[in-house]
């Protein structure tokens, strides 16, 4: 459905050192320098995929998303997205994709989001029952119908993303490229907007794209990550595996009746404790998680239990590190 093959991408930006001096001479004689954003990128995504797009920043995802939705031209490298190459079928290809940037907004900032919804009708010629038709089910499912006569600049950061979220969707794409859906929302209002997204994943079969920091949305809807990093694609792969490649630790946190002897358990750390409370990093290639159990209870009373696996935030920190973006 998506094949994207050797991607490459530079900008070109100019260069100059601070100061008024500087700023004229580079008037007259510009520098430049080029940046690499994506060099060779390749993957292949299949219909009905939820993938996680990560990477730090500065790594490519954004520039990816804008090449692979017809905003940016390549420098070379293949694309194609359900027969066409965006950047040069985009009205035929802009039909089958809805795009969400988290921090863009692709509603009229003054007028009410109906009246930009009914824009959106006419510019991809949505028939009227259909539009009709994905209007109710959005505007129930994302909660927005109260908001509707709304213009945009005066809703919420939560709601004026419902109704971005609902923009991108009222033409029935088969495909939706979200680049930070959930930047800024509240607890609440990210959940809304992830259960959405897994239930027209579900329910429509429609294939997504997520690039974001926030590593529960990945953990909540994606089962297969691509990480970028320094533009390259460095990692392809389900989520399971790689939380398993991690798996080597557990933390286990014990509460316990005031205590102040020394505790060792050979294959474990410390990492904090205090007269009541210790948390322990247990290495699970040298000792089994319930062996540390039994001996805690050997040695202390009335004690309380959690025991936690990595955190996926954590590991993709170490992932980073490993591959030193
Ligand atoms: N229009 C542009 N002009 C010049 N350089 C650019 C432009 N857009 C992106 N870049 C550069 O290309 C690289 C990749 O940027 P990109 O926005 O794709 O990263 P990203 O992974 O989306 O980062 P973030 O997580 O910070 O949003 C960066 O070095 C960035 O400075």
């Amino acid at each position: 459905m998506i094949e994207v093959e050797s991607l490459n991408k530079t900008f070109k930006v100019s260069k100059r050192n601070a100061g008024v001096f500087a700023a004229v001479k580079s008037l007259f004689n510009p520098k430049y320098t080029t940046v690499r954003a994506l060099e060779d990128v390749s993957f292949k995504i299949d219909e009905g995929e939820i993938v996680g797009y990560i990477g730090p920043n500065g790594a490519g995802k954004s520039t990816t998303i804008k090449i692979i939705s017809g905003i940016l031209v390549p420098d070379s490298g293949k694309c194609n997205i359900l027969g066409l190459t965006p950047w040069k079928n985009r009205i035929n290809h802009v039909k089958n994709i809805g795009v969400v940037f988290g921090q863009r907004s692709q509603l009229w900032w003054d007028v009410p989001v109906i009246d930009s919804f009914h824009l959106l009708k006419d510019i991809y010629k949505i028939p009227t029952k259909v539009f009709k038709d994905n209007l109710d089910l959005l505007t129930s499912t994302l909660d927005i119908s109260s908001i509707l006569t709304t213009p945009v600049r005066q809703l919420s950061l939560g709601q004026q993303m419902r109704c971005e979220i609902a923009a991108s969707l009222l033409h029935n794409p088969k495909i939706l490229f979200l680049d930070e859906p959930t930047i800024g929302l509240d607890a609440v209002s990210k959940i809304a907007v992830r259960n959405f997204i897994k239930n027209i994943n579900k329910e429509k079969n429609v294939t997504v794209i997520l690039t974001t920091h926030d590593m529960s949305d990945i953990e909540a809807l994606a089962d297969r990550i691509i990480l970028i990093g320094k533009g390259r694609i460095l990692l392809d792969g389900s989520l399971t595996e790689l939380k398993n490649r991690f798996a080597t630790h557990k933390t286990l946190t014990v509460d316990f009746k005031e205590n102040t002897e020394d505790i060792n358990i050979e294959g474990t750390t410390i990492l904090s404790k205090s007269t009541e409370r210790l948390t322990l990093s247990v290495d699970l290639d040298k000792i089994k998680a319930s062996e540390v159990i039994s001996s805690l209870s050997k040695e202390l009373e009335n004690i309380d239990l959690s025991v936690d696996s990595r955190p996926i935030e954590e590991i993709i920190v170490e992932l980073y590190k490993e591959y030193q973006i």
